[in-house]
């Protein structure tokens, strides 16, 4: 499937094979998770990870809020918020960016350390940024369609809990919770966005930028992978 431009609109189904063709470019295939699940990092290389991802957590709940100030759609907003509330949770304690830090912790990091980015490398913030960044200036469906790289996450995280508990059994279990949860959040919030995506790309046009803007964001992912590797080599 390439991405040059068509002139007539793609029927739906075809729309959304074009949009899910992006599987092979998604960063479960970067060489750091294929090690990752096949438990070849080491204790130093999982806490860099899981440092240097907890940007992207924190951010997630900016880029929605983002998207929510940009969408004139009632029905939209009112299930988008949900997403915000899942990550931030409604009460200290609660929600998705905690549980990523009770992952640090049972991986043997200190809130502290992954809370002040001292771990923190340039191209993971310089990749999250420019997510949010996108979110913020696009029009709101294309930072919708942005999103849809969840539609390639479940199999990942699936595979991912199954590695972490066969290959780093010092993490303790209970921090494995924020995968769990995912498994189940994920697949709602991308049926939703692929919904609204495919109900206002009607053309070829707003269905090729729907098309690059998760081609972007499929960049995101694999630049923010890259920085990680490279600070944390075989
Ligand atoms: O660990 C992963 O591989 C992974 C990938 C993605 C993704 O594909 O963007 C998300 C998440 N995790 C995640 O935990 C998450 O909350 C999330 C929200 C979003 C988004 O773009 O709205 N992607 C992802």
């Amino acid at each position: 499937m390439t991405t040059t431009m068509r002139t007539t609109a793609a029927t739906t189904d075809e729309f959304v094979a074009m949009l899910r063709a992006h599987s092979r470019r998604y960063h479960d295939q970067h060489p750091f998770h294929v090690r990752m699940n096949a438990g070849r990092l080491s204790r130093e290389q999982v806490r860099g990870w899981i440092a240097n991802r907890f940007y992207y957590q924190e951010n997630i709940p900016r880029k929605d809020a983002a998207i929510l100030s940009r969408c004139p759609d009632l029905e939209v907003r009112r299930r988008w918020i949900r997403r915000i509330v899942d990550h931030d949770g409604r009460h200290a304690g609660e929600g998705g960016i905690e549980a990523w830090l009770r992952l640090g912790e049972a991986a043997g990091l200190t809130r502290e350390e992954v809370q002040d980015h001292r771990h923190l490398v340039p191209g993971v913030r310089f990749a999250v940024d420019a997510y949010v960044h996108f979110t913020m200036t696009r029009p709101w469906v294309e930072a919708i369609a942005s999103s849809l790289t969840e539609l390639f996450a479940p199999d990942l995280m699936a595979e991912r809990l199954a590695a972490f508990e066969r290959w780093y059994p010092w993490i303790a279990p209970e921090g494995l919770a924020y995968f769990r949860a995912r498994l189940e959040q994920a697949p709602r919030d991308c049926e939703h966005a692929l919904e609204v995506v495919t109900a206002h790309c009607r053309s070829a046009e707003s269905q090729a930028r729907a098309v690059e803007a998760l081609s972007f964001k499929c960049d995101v992912l694999w630049s923010l992978m890259d920085a990680i590797d490279r600070t944390y080599p075989e």
